[in-house]
């Protein structure tokens, strides 16, 4: 595999970082997950305007414009001979020293990584996917806000594991006041009565880039959609759930916390949205 590291494209055996990288030591960095389709990389300006925003967060600069960011994806998708998969951009602050002055590192680090990936078994995406609740609630805004896809992903990861415990794929955080925020790597919707919700992202949630897309196509389909704030008694009593992420696309949820949802199968407007998305990837992005 090719890599492409700090300006150059090295064997995958080469890729190596500093051990005084701060991203490694102290989660200080940013990074962006795409998917490529047939040859599109989708959305791949909004998920590099993305990486800007969080990094402007940070205070990080990143040492090339986002045409060079985008001409990097572009190249090693193709030194891989990539049409279809998954890629992974990291911006981090670079090599300093053990302490946690950003300013002691004098130049990011910035690599991508163009691969397979692993999906959620197609089945899942007819039977639905069950879920927990985890006792892990998702950062405030005003603790590393979840609009910035930091390399700390420590909230995301305690969730998960409290998933894998519960044998399921995925678990929903709420926020500190017991409300829905978002999956660990995913957005989430509910349907009831034929109009959608989807949390607001000033709940403290990334600003999902399917998730948007989602927004625009119900919209298109002439569905009612509201950005508004739902608890897990109306996930529990919905007509339909889904979640939306790079990675999970458009997936029903069949259950959460053991309650079946509805008749727990993928309900008509989630199966509306997933055929939309489908259509839709290969045509929205950068070709490579
Ligand atoms: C916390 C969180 N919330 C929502 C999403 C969905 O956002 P996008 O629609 O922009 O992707 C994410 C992103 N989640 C994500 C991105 C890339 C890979 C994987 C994986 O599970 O391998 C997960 C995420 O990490």
């Amino acid at each position: 595999m090719i890599i492409y590291l700090d300006g150059n494209y090295v064997q995958e055996s080469e890729a190596k970082v500093s051990v005084f990288d701060h991203g490694l030591l102290y989660g200080d960095g940013v990074f962006e997950g795409i998917r490529l389709y047939d040859g599109n990389i989708f959305k791949c300006k909004e998920h590099i305007d993305r990486l800007y925003c969080s990094a402007k967060m940070l205070m990080l600069e990143i040492p090339n414009t986002k045409e060079e960011i985008e001409e990097i994806i572009v190249n090693t998708c193709r030194k891989n001979n990539l049409t279809s998969g998954y890629i992974r951009l990291v911006v981090t602050r670079g090599k300093g020293d053990l302490g946690i002055d950003p300013r002691k590192c004098k130049k990011a680090t910035v690599f991508c990584i163009a691969a397979t990936i692993n999906l959620y078994p197609e089945e899942m995406y007819e039977k639905g996917m069950p879920i927990i609740t985890a006792s892990q609630r998702r950062n405030k805004a005003t603790i590393v806000d979840p609009q910035v896809k930091s390399l700390n992903y420590l909230n995301n990861v305690f969730a998960k594991i409290e998933a894998i415990h519960a044998n399921v794929p995925e678990a929903l955080m709420l926020t500190h006041d017991g409300i829905a925020a978002e999956c660990t790597g995913d957005n989430i919707f509910i349907v009831k009565d034929n109009i959608i919700y989807t949390p607001p992202v000033y709940l403290g949630i990334l600003d999902g880039i399917t998730r948007n897309t989602v927004i625009d196509f119900a919209k298109e389909l002439g569905y009612e959609i509201y950005e508004k704030e739902f608890t897990q008694f109306n996930i529990y009593n919905a007509d339909e759930c889904f979640l939306t992420g790079t990675a999970a696309e458009v997936i029903p949820v069949c259950s959460l916390d053991r309650r079946i949802i509805a008749d727990g199968k993928c309900g008509p407007i989630t199966k509306s949205l997933l055929n939309k998305f489908k259509e839709y990837v290969k045509v929205d992005g950068t070709k490579i």
